[in-house]
């Protein structure tokens, strides 16, 4: 399958400071990757020169087999900064209308836009007495104009509320089931964990690790954690065969065992038989992930 978005062996220096160091990738259609790093990591730089806002210091850029800023990449990326600014004087409708105007494509859609991210009830209020979030869902409408085959979203749902996020989430998977590509940064890890298929971590400017949550867990091979849920008076007799298991105030055990390790760890607390009332397996979470990543490069 032909890729989206093609990266091979980028790089970018600012007078001195590499902000990308020889990161490659690939992004295919449908796929919703996540692009995460501690400021400074070089997120928003590599969403400038795949944008073609600004030069790689080396390396290529491929975005839909174009050069990034040609014609082609130009028609088919949308882009979507964390504060998307609008004239306050202008209402939703207007501000839609008037890109579409720009982008070639018929004014008339600016309502369904609107629709698609919820915001037809406030299509003819001016944009100055709308939410931030509000805001931000103007940006991804317009981010929308011409059906767009990759969206590169910088942080898109900072400042936005809970129920506000879910739905922006749900219309990314619908443009990613309609074969959209989705580029997006964030620190909200959880949702990312959630919400994206594909993870790539960046540190200092170098892609530390990629891959699915899953690809991540088996690489950075973190310690799984169980809590084990005793019948009444047995908690200690439990804890006693399990090594390094401790119990909390509620009488609840808490142990953790190598990943490798999980299966007899559990096949332990099963011989226990009635005495055990539940088990609970946590694998460890992106943010625990992340944070071992970013920790291996010093961050
Ligand atoms: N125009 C510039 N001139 C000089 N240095 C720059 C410039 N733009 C970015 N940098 C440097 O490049 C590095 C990467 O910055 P970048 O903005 O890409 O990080 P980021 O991951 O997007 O961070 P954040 O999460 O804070 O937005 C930083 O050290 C930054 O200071």
């Amino acid at each position: 399958m032909i890729s989206t978005l093609k990266i091979s062996s980028l790089t970018k220096r600012f007078d001195g400071v590499s902000a990308l160091t020889n990161v490659s990738l690939a992004v295919a259609p449908g796929q919703r990757v996540a692009l995460l790093g501690h400021n400074g990591a070089g997120k928003s730089t590599m969403m400038k020169i795949i944008l073609g806002l600004i030069p790689a210091s080396s390396g290529t850029v491929e975005v839909l087999g174009a050069a990034p800023g040609s014609a082609v990449a130009r028609a088919g990326v949308a882009y979507l900064p964390e504060n998307a600014a609008f004239h306050p004087a202008l209402t939703g409708e207007e501000q839609l209308r008037y890109y579409l105007r720009l982008r070639g494509e018929k004014p008339a859609q600016a309502l369904a836009l609107l629709d698609r991210v919820g915001l037809a009830h406030a299509a003819r209020r001016r944009i100055g007495t709308y939410s931030k979030g509000m805001r931000q869902r103007v940006g991804l409408a317009q981010a929308l104009i011409g059906h767009p085959k990759l969206l590169v979203l910088d942080e898109p749902t900072s400042g936005l509320d809970p129920v506000s996020r879910r739905d922006f989430y749900a219309l990314l998977d619908g443009l990613a089931a309609e074969g959209a590509a989705i580029l997006l940064s964030s620190h909200a890890l959880t949702e990312v964990e959630a919400r994206t298929d594909h993870i790539l971590i960046l540190a200092r400017g170098r892609l530390v690790a990629e891959g699915t949550l899953a690809d991540l867990r088996r690489v950075a091979s973190l310690p799984v954690a169980m809590t084990v849920t005793a019948h009444n008076g047995h908690a200690s007799a439990i804890a006693a065969g399990l090594p390094g298991a401790r119990i909390d105030a509620g009488g609840l055990l808490h142990l953790t065992c190598a990943q490798e390790d999980k299966l007899s760890t559990l096949a332990r607390i099963a011989a226990f038989g009635p005495d055990v009332v539940d088990i609970d397996v946590i694998p460890p979470s992106l943010e625990d992930i992340y944070s071992h990543f970013s920790q291996r490069e010093g961050q």
